[in-house]
């Protein structure tokens, strides 16, 4: 089949070259011409582990086209994929304005059968708007409508689209869902089809449920700290409770990236709408922001006097395995370092172009060991498999004092005692200054 793919960032890229590689002819469409430039001289414009090579196979196998015009890629498709972002607007909410606008150009643009995806994450409500949109452009009713969340991690997006946990389809008429049950049911066993409202809920309190699980565990942390518990021993012992499962316990810097906070930004501002007062999502989003300004506190607490001092950072991502920094823990905990005047060294292996766009003036290094070189403390910000299997015994030796402040808990605090470092971590032990 012929699918037009609308909205070529993360979601698009994933979407449009996964269903290549299950043999549909596939047509990207974005607005910004410079990324479609990029995509047509064959750059994948982010990094996610198996994308490029999805990519290359695709317009080897000619199956894979970009345009800037909707109308060009809405022309001959079957199906039409909407994956355009909706970010948030400043009182929380989510920003319908680029959905609405894609639909109306959708509308003006069809002129024979569509089975048109809404696979933007959209608040309760939204497919609604969009219905009424497609029909005031189009009389005729020459399209069905479905709204079908996507559930796909970043670092793990390939896998996760092409191995769904569940496919979610929201209809007005099940009779309508034919052809997207059709692509997806060689992929995935359990589709559930339900209505426009539930898929869209759906989406929300699934990214809020996993936001609320770090948060809590976050919370445990900071008690373990003061009554000296190690947070992971405790978060390990409840997770083999199969009622509360093992995953989403990691305790540290907190939840970042382009999904979780705007989603539970977006999910109190809908609830409010609605008349529900949100105290749990409020305070889950509360504490996730807390969780950051502590970090930086740690290290104040150790260096009462910051000003001109070398801080070595490893990882700016908001989590290993992509270059995103959308909300990203580096962003906040930067942006402190900077306010007490330290010199901030920085490495990660995929974002510091990313970075350096927002923050030119930083020291960017060429591997781990640089950043390391000279610091008065090391601090760790995103949990990437490097740093991980970093050469301690080199590090320490590079370092002025060996002070590490962890906020992934990426090394066991005995194995660092042995290197003789001065190693903190989130929820394992206090600082006593
Ligand atoms: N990033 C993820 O991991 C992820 C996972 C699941 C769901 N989602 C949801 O999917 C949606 C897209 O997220 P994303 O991360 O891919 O966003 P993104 O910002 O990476 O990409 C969105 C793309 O849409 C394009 N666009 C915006 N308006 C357009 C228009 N009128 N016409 C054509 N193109 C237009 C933008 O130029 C951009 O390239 C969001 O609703 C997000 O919440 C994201
Ligand atoms: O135990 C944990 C697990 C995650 N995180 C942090 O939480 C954030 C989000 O992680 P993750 O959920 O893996 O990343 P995303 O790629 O943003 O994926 C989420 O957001 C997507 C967009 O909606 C959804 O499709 C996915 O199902 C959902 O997991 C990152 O900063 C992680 O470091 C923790 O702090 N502790």
């Amino acid at each position: 089949m012929r699918i037009c793919v609308i909205g070529s960032g993360y979601v698009g890229l994933v979407t449009g070259s996964c269903l290549t590689g299950m043999g549909h002819s596939v047509t990207l469409v974005d607005r910004d011409g410079d990324k479609i430039a990029r995509l047509k001289s064959g750059e994948t414009p982010i990094y996610e582990p198996g994308l490029a090579d999805l990519v290359g196979k695709a317009r080897g196998a000619g199956l894979i086209e970009y345009t800037t015009n909707l109308n060009e890629g809405v022309k001959n498709a079957g199906m039409i994929f909407i994956t355009v972002d909706t970010p948030c607007n400043k009182d929380g909410s989510a920003n319908l304005s680029r959905v609405l606008q894609v639909a109306e150009e959708i509308g003006k643009n069809i002129d024979d059968f569509k089975t048109i995806v809404l696979k933007s994450t959209v608040p309760v409500g939204t497919t609604r708007l969009v219905n009424e949109c497609l029909q005031k452009q189009r009389r005729s009713q020459n399209f069905e409508l479905l709204t079908n969340p996507e559930f796909l991690r970043e670092g793990n997006a390939v896998y996760d689209f092409l191995h769904p946990e569940r496919v979610i389809i929201g209809t007005e008429r099940s009779s309508y869902t034919k052809t997207l049950t059709n692509i997806y049911k060689h992929i995935c066993e359990r589709i559930i089809i339900t209505n426009w409202e539930n898929a869209e809920l759906i989406k929300y309190s699934a990214n809020a449920f996993l936001a609320a699980k770090i948060s809590f565990i976050n919370e445990i942390a900071c008690v373990c700290e003061e009554v000296g518990a190690d947070i992971t021993k405790v978060a390990e012992g409840i997770g083999y409770d199969s009622r509360i499962g093992p995953h989403f316990l990691k305790a540290g810097l907190g939840y970042g990236g382009s999904c979780l906070p705007k989603d539970v930004s977006a999910m109190i501002a809908t609830g409010q709408k609605a008349g529900c007062e949100m105290r749990l999502l409020r305070s889950v989003a509360q504490v996730n922001s807390d969780q950051r300004r502590k970090f930086v506190k740690k290290l104040s607490k150790l260096l009462p006097e910051q000003t001109g001092l070398a801080i070595g950072v490893w990882g700016l991502s908001f989590k290993p395995g992509t270059d995103d920094i959308r909300e990203s823990s580096a962003l906040e905990v930067i942006a402190q370092l900077k306010e007490l005047g330290c010199l901030i060294k920085v490495y990660d292996p995929a974002a510091m172009p990313n970075f350096k766009l927002l923050h030119p003036d930083l020291h960017y290094c060429n591997d781990l060991y640089e950043a390391a070189r000279e610091s008065e403390a090391l601090l760790i910000l995103t949990d990437w498999q490097e740093f991980v299997n970093a050469d301690l015994n080199k590090v320490g030796s590079l370092m002025k004092s060996k002070v590490i402040i962890d906020g992934r808990n990426i090394y066991e605090p005995d194995l660092m005692k042995k290197f003789a470092f001065k190693y903190y971590s989130i929820g394992r032990q206090k600082i006593d200054k």
